[in-house]
């Protein structure tokens, strides 16, 4: 039987991460775009007049998108929609976001704003799901029957948190953390860095990002009440360092880790791990999920940006250079794509589980 798809709108979807969610949604089993947003230089245009010398996809634009009109990012236009995506710039998240769920619209979303609110949930869909239960919680508190905000995690803490949740889940608490990012330059949107800023060069700074891994991971390691009404942040302590490399796509980063539990395991022991660790989006045969959650590489040097991010679509993470750490317990590299399973991939992936799970009924 073919069910009903759902009507989606996608706000920013014009911009780097927009441009991701139109092909991952142009052709979806569940999703069926319905309306697009963007800001005032795009509304009026048609999506391919609008992202006119600014579509940087290998693939072209998808036919049936091409002559959708873009619209203002107002309740109004988008009130007929079932779900709403955003890949909205955090300035114009702020007001637009709320009033979209105060209008009943499930928002799931890209931005930073609202990821460190007690009553929505920062979900990786390839590790914490669980978190989606604080969504009836959410719903009460705004006085709401349908309309809510769930958000999936900015780029580089989106890559560190299976490998991380996989080892808590096997061995117990993580204690320390460190992580040095290797990040691309599609991370900071299009234009973004100027070419003469990054070519030949390494930019050892990140406006805000350290902050946002330190504490996305502590919320997303955490747990959720009984109750359903609070997180519980994971004590453990994360210290990141963020660097801007010449990579078009797909974050690297280097990760030490210690365990609170001593002995800690063996390398072989969090190899095996890695290599066997499921998540939820896969049991439930979620459209978006990878059939390898996580990819264990054995090959020295591996994972890289330019083999690897494209693999299984950008929806899974890799890990590789599992070994001893002599300061910490154990060390890796991880290796994600930033405007895939960093962004738009998340966000479907988020909504095709809540989809599942019953949240959008
Ligand atoms: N790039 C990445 O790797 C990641 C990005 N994110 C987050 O996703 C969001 C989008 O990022 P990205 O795609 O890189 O950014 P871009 O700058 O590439 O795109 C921004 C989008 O927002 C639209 N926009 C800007 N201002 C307004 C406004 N006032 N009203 C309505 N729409 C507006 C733009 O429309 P127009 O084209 O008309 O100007 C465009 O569609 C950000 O919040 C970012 O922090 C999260 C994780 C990873
Ligand atoms: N700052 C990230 C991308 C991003 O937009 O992050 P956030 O959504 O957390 O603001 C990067 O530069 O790679």
């Amino acid at each position: 039987m073919q069910l009903t798809k759902q009507k989606v709108g996608v706000l920013g979807a014009t911009g780097t991460v927009g441009q991701r969610f139109i092909l991952l949604l142009a052709q979806h089993p569940n999703f069926k775009i319905h309306k697009l947003g963007a800001s005032s230089a795009s509304v009026g245009k048609v999506y391919k007049d609008a992202v006119k010398g600014r579509w940087k996809q290998v693939v072209g634009i998808p036919e049936n998108i091409a002559s959708v009109p873009v619209l203002e990012c107002t309740v109004e236009n988008f009130k007929d929609c079932d779900i709403v995506f955003s890949g909205l710039d955090s300035g114009p998240a702020s007001t637009i976001e709320p009033a979209f769920r105060k209008a009943e619209l499930r928002v799931f979303s890209n931005a930073k704003n609202f990821r460190l609110d007690e009553q929505c949930p920062l979900v990786v869909p390839l590790a914490n799901d669980s978190h989606f239960g604080i969504l009836p919680h959410q719903q009460k508190a705004q006085g709401l029957q349908k309309g809510f905000i769930v958000t999936n995690a900015n780029c580089s803490t989106t890559g560190i948190i299976p490998p991380l949740k996989a080892l808590q889940d096997a061995f117990g608490s993580l204690d320390k953390v460190v992580v040095t990012t290797l990040q691309a330059v599609s991370g900071a949107g299009y234009p973004g860095v100027s070419s003469f800023d990054i070519h030949d060069n390494v930019v050892p700074y990140i406006s805000g990002e350290e902050e946002k891994i330190e504490a996305e991971t502590m919320k997303m390691l955490g747990s959720l009440s009984s109750d359903g009404t609070q997180f519980q942040k994971e004590p453990v302590t994360v210290s990141a360092q963020c660097n801007r490399v010449p990579v078009l796509d797909g974050h690297t980063e280097c990760v030490s880790l210690s365990f609170k539990q001593r002995p800690p395991p063996s390398i072989d022991q969090v190899k095996e791990v890695l290599r066997n660790y499921t998540c939820e989006a896969q049991k439930l045969k979620a459209h978006s999920a990878p059939a390898q959650a996580i990819v264990v590489h054995e090959e020295e040097d591996r994972p890289q940006p330019r083999l690897d991010r494209d693999h299984q679509n950008g929806a899974c993470v890799h890990v590789g250079r599992v070994r001893k750490c002599p300061v910490f317990d154990v060390k890796f590299v991880v290796l994600s794509n930033n405007v895939m399973i960093g962004a738009a991939t998340s966000s479907v992936m988020n909504a095709e589980i809540a989809l599942a799970q019953g949240y959008l009924n």
